[in-house]
């Protein structure tokens, strides 16, 4: 993509665009890349919200597609300079099979990847995730660690294990010669937890709270820290790096790159708290109210009743085995490859994240404040 600041001319694609990160890597290009000319939105289900981004100056084309479904990737990846593939299941709370799972994540991916070969489109940035790495199944913390921190990343959850097998089928595809003859160049960036406007967990916890009179209820220690990262930065960094990927082909093909800012480190429960706390919710106890081996016996419940009950009705609650876990497992990054190999800070300080997640919370019908 030769730099060129006379005219727009650069096609890019999202796929995944009307979801939750998808949309704010959406709206971010449109703010920050003036090198577009066209955007196509990619998507199993099209938002309504994209009917009113179609009047500016850039086009705006709305792609309903299914990534698992390789000539409707193929058709939407044609013509496109630059693919950010976000589409997938983000599913640890049992409502996808594990076969449909690996379907949309690993097959999906792969589709995408065999697009850009077909039709020559030279650049692909895949959303991977902290989860490719851990926490692992034998819940090993991962405290402040780097991309070159070892760990023995093991899983067992159909997502983690989807997660991991795309971002080495991205990774692998670097330097694969396209339509054309010019090598494909990936690079794949793994956030931690994403936080902040349109965040259905937060949604959940928020709703959960209200339930029990604006109380939510300590499950894990204050103690066992989590990495969070507010979604404004993670889509600026897919900007970033979409937009450095030529430049640095040979630094940065090939690569992966934690997404972080400056969110403090906090349990999982603390750091939603800072949301839902000024939104009227709190938190009660200052350590967990069950002892873990009874958390574990309910997520273990929750999973049979589960099980029991999908022939009737999807019951996916917040707790289950695999999210305890999670929940229960120290897992941070530190780091700064990402400055270092193309430029990039956090376009939203702590606070600005802070104050956007809140005004968004409040937002929510029926705020407990
Ligand atoms: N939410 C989080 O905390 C984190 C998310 N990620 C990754 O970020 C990406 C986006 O995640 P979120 O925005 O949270 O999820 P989301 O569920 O809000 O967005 C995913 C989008 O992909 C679309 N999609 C699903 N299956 C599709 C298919 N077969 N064909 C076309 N589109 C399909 C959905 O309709 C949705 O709009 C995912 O790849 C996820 O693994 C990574 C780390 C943390
Ligand atoms: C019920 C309590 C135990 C409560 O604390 C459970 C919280 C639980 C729902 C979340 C705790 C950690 C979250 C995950 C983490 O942020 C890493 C993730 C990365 C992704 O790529 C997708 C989302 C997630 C798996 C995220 C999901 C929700 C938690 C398990």
């Amino acid at each position: 993509m030769a730099e060129s600041a006379q005219v727009p001319k650069l096609v890019y694609l999202v796929t995944g665009g009307c979801g939750f990160l998808g949309e704010h890597i959406v709206r971010m290009l449109l703010e920050r890349e003036p090198r577009l000319r066209e955007l196509r939105v990619f998507d199993l289900h099209l938002s309504p919200w994209l009917e009113e981004l179609k009047t500016g100056p850039v086009q705006v084309t709305a792609i309903q597609g299914d990534v698992t479904q390789a000539h409707e990737v193929a058709a939407a990846v044609a013509g496109s300079h630059v693919v950010i593939h976000t589409a997938g299941l983000v599913d640890v709370f049992g409502k996808a099979s594990p076969k449909t799972i690996h379907k949309v994540n690993v097959q999906g991916t792969q589709n995408v990847i065999e697009a850009c070969i077909r039709t020559g489109t030279q650049f692909l940035i895949y959303t991977s995730s902290m989860e490719v790495v851990g926490p692992n199944v034998k819940g090993h913390p991962f405290y402040r660690g780097n991309e070159d921190t070892p760990y023995e990343a093991v899983h067992r959850h159909p997502y983690p294990c989807s997660k991991a097998l795309a971002e080495q089928l991205v990774l692998e595809a670097n330097g694969r010669k396209v339509n054309g003859g010019q090598p494909l160049v990936t690079c794949a960036l793994r956030p931690t937890g994403i936080y902040g406007e349109g965040h259905q967990v937060m949604r959940d916890f928020y709703n959960q709270g209200l339930r029990f009179g604006g109380r939510l209820f300590r499950a894990i220690p204050a103690s066992v820290e989590h990495g969070r990262v507010y979604v404004g930065n993670v889509a600026w960094m897919h900007v970033l790096v979409a937009r450095e990927l030529e430049q640095r082909a040979a630094l940065l093909g090939g690569q992966v790159y934690f997404c972080y800012d400056k969110s403090p480190y906090k349990s999982y429960e603390d750091f939603n708290m800072e949301f839902l706390g000024p939104c009227g919710l709190r938190l009660i106890g200052t350590h967990p109210l069950l002892p873990y081996w009874l958390l574990v016996l309910l997520a273990t419940l929750n999973a049979l009743l589960q099980w029991l009950l999908r022939p009737l009705v999807l019951y996916t609650p917040l707790l289950n085995p695999y999210t305890l876990a999670v929940a229960n497992t120290t897992f941070t990054v530190s780091t700064n490859k990402a400055q270092r190999h193309f430029g990039y800070k956090p376009l939203f300080s702590w606070e600005e994240s802070k104050a956007r997640t809140i005004h968004w919370v409040q937002a929510l019908e029926g705020s407990a404040w």
